[in-house]
């Protein structure tokens, strides 16, 4: 397994206290593969991806857990050693590409500038490998010298793919990569990704809040609610017979990328709740529509496929609440708290 992800704990402190953004989730990205981590807002993603970079804020605290990168642990590393990983071995994506690319600098000087600072390349052959990436993404060579905000969106994001790509690590973490672009964009960008991973065959961990794009684009999915694992496994495994309530409502608040479905959408009413004081038991529990009394207490992981997991009291029901949840009226006037 290249990377695998051990009961992670991450906090925050607040003036308010303690916020358990990740609170003791595992999941497994094997070589070759993509993982999508899915959740709403504030369910504790970006936190958990960005562990994986160990690029976090300070008032962000390892409280527990491994994350074992081709069996080492990357949390036990020094900051040096992790240095020589990051570009190297893992790279990162952010969410807006304004973030990846400098506005004061030429978008190909950034990505000569990784190539000879990190990969140790001379200017002239770096030069070449930054035309090269260009090529690959679907951008002009002259482009390079143009500046971040010469580009649409969608070539930013390409370009922050090109750097993201630029020293073929072995893992690249993309977080909501394509979520500021239009649909249409986003498709093209997603198909240029798809083709360079299937090409190169790096391991991908992609976050997003959009499970048309897990869908669309990934081999295996994570679902992250409150800070927690909800449910996890092969991706068509987990779409196509998702065992937990919130993943069941999560599949139904979306339209398809891939196809022009006529299903009915149907939101989830409410938010997930507070992580300064989350709620015991099951924390989807105050919007769930199967929600029972047992679900105050810890819920059970239940196995309810190959390398499927769901974290529901309900999961060995999860047939007859998929055929409930299609409905839209069983998901409104729930949320109870
Ligand atoms: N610097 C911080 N200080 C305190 N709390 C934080 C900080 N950053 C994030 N949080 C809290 O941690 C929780 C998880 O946030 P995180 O950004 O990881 O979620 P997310 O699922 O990635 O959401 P989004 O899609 O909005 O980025 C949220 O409750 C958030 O308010």
């Amino acid at each position: 397994m290249l990377l695998s992800v051990k009961d992670l704990k991450i906090h925050y402190q607040s003036p308010r206290g303690t916020v358990q953004a990740v609170d003791g989730i595992s999941f497994d990205v094997p070589e070759g593969k993509v993982v999508g981590v899915v959740g709403e807002s504030g369910c504790g993603k970006t936190t958990a991806v960005r562990a994986l970079t160990r690029v976090m804020p300070s008032v962000a605290k390892f409280a527990g857990g491994e994350v074992l990168f081709d069996g080492k642990d990357l949390l036990s590393l020094s900051e040096s050693q992790m240095n020589a990983l990051r570009w190297r071995d893992i790279s990162y994506i952010p969410q807006s590409a304004m973030n990846a690319l400098d506005p004061v600098w030429r978008v190909g000087d950034q990505i000569i500038e990784v190539l000879v600072k990190r990969g140790g390349m001379k200017k002239p052959a770096a030069r070449t490998r930054a035309e090269e990436l260009f090529a690959m993404v679907g951008l002009e060579r002259k482009r390079l010298r143009d500046y971040p905000h010469q580009f649409s969106g969608g070539m930013r994001q390409r370009a922050s793919i090109a750097l993201a790509l630029a020293l073929n690590p072995r893992l690249v973490i993309a977080d909501e990569p394509v979520t500021a672009l239009d649909v249409i964009i986003q498709r093209q960008v997603l198909d240029t990704f798809l083709r360079l991973q299937r090409e190169t065959g790096i391991s991908v961990v992609m976050v997003t809040h959009d499970i048309s794009v897990v869908a669309y684009v990934c081999d295996y999915v994570v679902v992250m609610y409150a800070g927690k694992v909800v449910e996890k496994g092969p991706v068509r495994d987990v779409l196509t017979q998702p065992s937990h309530a919130y993943t069941i409502g999560l599949y139904n608040a979306f339209p398809e990328l891939s196809e022009d479905a006529a299903r009915e959408l149907s939101p989830i009413e409410g938010g997930p709740p507070l992580l300064l004081n989350p709620p015991t038991g099951c924390r989807f529990r105050a919007r769930c529509p199967f929600a029972l009394p047992v679900c105050a207490q810890e819920p059970p992981e239940v196995q309810v496929g190959a390398g499927h997991t769901a974290m529901c009291h309900r999961a060995h029901e999860a047939e007859a609440l998929r055929a409930a949840a299609r409905d839209p009226k069983i998901w409104q006037g729930v949320v109870t708290q």
